[in-house]
């Protein structure tokens, strides 16, 4: 795969406030495509798991940036449907992340009134994933601050192709018909049915491409690419993402 580079990002150019960021309106839902992990750690000569285990505390320190900033929802792409094919070490690895990162943080989450949710198919998780994952959003789940929405073991293509499924078992029981099939249906029958569509991505590492993430619910979302690695992202690339998103003017497709 031609892997083109994002150089239209320049480096921290600007240094940006969180007071002047806080002067505009704060995208309400914000998605990260949380990439570069292996890459930092082959960068220090380190094994690719320490570059997710940075990564994982990036996790914890944008989360809680992000509820400073009043956003209302932020998504990240934690594991996708294709990482499965990754060697079984690193599966193992990454599949007892959730785990470490809930053992730890989940008191200082509940304290921040941090509403943990997870989109993703979670039948192919192993039990004690499985397990740590139910137990945060079922402590969380009355929260009314910041949702901290995990996408784990999750593909966008499979999500569409399961509400299509699903949509078609309505027609075939005459409880729907081909014409009541509106956007807002089909919105309905995906994992993110609850959440408004994500008013900013962030994708980090310099790759300039989806990877099956949210393909629907992007269609409107403006998007933010940087070459900063994962586990160098701080609360300042967060403020320079946000500060660009409030300085574009967004259409919606209009004029
Ligand atoms: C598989 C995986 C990988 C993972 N990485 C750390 C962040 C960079 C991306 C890859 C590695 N992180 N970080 C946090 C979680 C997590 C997931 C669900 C949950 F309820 C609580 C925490 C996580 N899960």
């Amino acid at each position: 795969m031609f892997n083109k580079l994002w150089k239209g990002h320049k480096p921290l150019s600007t240094e940006y406030t969180k007071e002047e960021v806080l002067r505009h309106p704060i995208p309400e839902h914000v998605a990260i495509i949380m990439d570069g992990n292996g890459r930092w750690a082959k960068k220090r000569s380190l094994p690719r798991v320490a570059g997710h285990y940075e990564g994982m505390q990036v996790v914890r320190k944008i989360t809680r940036f992000a509820n400073e900033l009043g956003i209302k929802v932020l998504t990240l792409y934690a594991f996708s449907t294709e990482n499965w094919k990754r060697p079984k070490q690193e599966v193992d690895y990454l599949m007892k992340l959730p785990e470490q990162f809930l053992t730890t943080f989940l008191p200082e989450l509940i304290e921040e009134n941090v509403n943990v949710r997870v989109i993703g198919n979670r039948d192919q998780l192993p039990e004690h994933t499985r397990r740590a994952v139910e137990k945060a959003m079922e402590e969380t789940k009355h929260n009314t601050g910041l949702i901290l929405n995990f996408a784990l073991n999750y593909g966008s293509r499979r999500e569409l192709t399961y509400a299509m499924q699903e949509i078609a078992k309505q027609v075939t029981k005459g409880q729907l018909t081909p014409e009541e099939i509106t956007e807002d249906v089909i919105a309905s029958y995906l994992m993110t049915k609850d959440l408004k569509d994500p008013d900013l991505l962030i994708r980090t590492s310099g790759e300039i491409r989806l990877s099956n993430f949210m393909l629907w619910q992007l269609a409107y979302t403006e998007f933010w690419f940087t070459d900063v690695l994962w586990p160098d992202f701080t609360e300042q690339h967060l403020l320079q993402a946000v500060a660009e998103f409030q300085q574009r003017g967004r259409r919606f497709g209009g004029v």
